[in-house]
């Protein structure tokens, strides 16, 4: 393996997904955020997503103890110093991405590579704002991150070929399969599928069919292992609201038009799972649709 240590930038729920694959597959794995509490329940939730492995005798108690023994956090920017890659999966917002690479890059080593986890944002304009362009790029891993199989791929036009290879190598160690994608808006996976999920929500705005109808429709109507609304709520409303916004203004088409009704739920701030409340509310037993 030709690097050891992998350093994560924001203990969310990707960042929980890419800690999880990474320090199975052998990497130490230093995870980065600012709030102690949120590194605290980023550790608690790896224990338990790799004990679901343990459960299902996918890996032995043993290989569960030996990846949480190789994963540590801190609120320390310092800690991510010995990283030999980095990547940023924080909140989607180009500024909060560009102040923390302001804050991040000057304590890497000069051949640390890092990479963003970005939904959406342009890869090259990410990169100008960091000291290395030529060692940065998106590697996009999906969500939940231990169970899809894909990373997306995509270069900024300053992306050098070494880091590209390394980048490859480092996915391939963790038995993910890889697409290449242009630095265009959203990428393949989500160009495609976002405004899909922004249709749904329409669907739902304009009293088309209520969630549950909705939902229904697409698992049973079209095979889709969740319904665009309970996956809405699973990526996370301000997630999914970032990458329309970031379609519509990259593409200047109004097709891509965010739905007024995830606006308001993104300023309600109902975000889905992660905040107890989307288009369906996940506070009791069972998740109970809200419209
Ligand atoms: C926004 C972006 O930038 C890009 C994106 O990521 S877009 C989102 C892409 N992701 C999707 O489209 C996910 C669509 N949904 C699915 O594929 C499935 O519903 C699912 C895999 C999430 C759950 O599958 P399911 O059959 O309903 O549930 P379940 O039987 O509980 O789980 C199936 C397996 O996934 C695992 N799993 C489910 N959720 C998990 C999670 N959050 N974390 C880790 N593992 C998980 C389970 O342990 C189970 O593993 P085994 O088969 O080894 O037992
Ligand atoms: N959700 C999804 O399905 C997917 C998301 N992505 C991308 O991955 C990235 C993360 O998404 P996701 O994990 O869902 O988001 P979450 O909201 O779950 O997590 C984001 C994390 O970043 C932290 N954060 C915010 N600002 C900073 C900062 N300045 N320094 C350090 N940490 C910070 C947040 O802390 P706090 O809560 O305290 O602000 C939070 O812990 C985004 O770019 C998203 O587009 C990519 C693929 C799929």
């Amino acid at each position: 393996m030709a690097f050891q240590n992998i350093g994560i930038i924001g203990a969310g729920q990707m960042g929980c997904g890419i800690a999880h694959v990474s320090s199975l597959a052998g990497y130490r794995v230093q995870i980065y955020d600012l709030d102690p509490d949120r590194i605290q329940a980023a550790l608690a939730t790896i224990n338990g997503t790799l004990a679901r492995l343990v459960a299902g005798e996918k890996i032995t108690d043993e290989e569960r103890n030996a990846a949480l023994s190789k994963i540590s956090g801190s609120a320390d920017v310092n800690d991510l110093a010995p990283m030999d890659i980095v990547i940023e999966a924080a909140t989607e917002d180009e500024s909060v991405k560009r102040k923390i690479y302001a804050h991040v890059c000057p304590v890497l080593k000069p051949e640390a590579l890092l990479a963003t986890n970005t939904s959406s944002l342009s890869i090259t304009r990410l990169a100008s704002a960091t000291d290395r362009p030529e060692r940065f790029m998106g590697i996009h891993f999906m969500n939940p991150v231990p169970v899809m199989k894909l990373v997306e791929l995509v270069r900024g036009i300053a992306t050098d070929e070494p880091t590209f290879r390394a980048a490859k190598e480092y996915v391939a160690s963790l038995d993910k399969s890889v697409t290449v994608s242009e630095d265009f808006p959203a990428f393949i996976v989500n160009r495609i599928l976002l405004p899909m999920i922004n249709e749904a929500i329409y669907t739902l705005y304009e009293g088309v069919g209520s969630v549950d109808a909705i939902d229904t429709a697409m698992k049973l109507g079209a095979n889709h292992p969740m319904g665009p609304l309970q996956l809405a709520d699973f990526i996370g409303l301000d997630t999914c609201l970032s990458i329309m916004q970031v379609l519509y203004d990259g593409l200047a088409d109004s097709k891509y038009r965010p739905c007024p009704l995830l606006v308001k739920y993104v300023e309600a701030g109902w975000l889905g799972r992660k905040s107890g409340r989307g288009f369906y509310d996940y506070r009791g037993e069972v998740p109970v649709p809200t419209r």
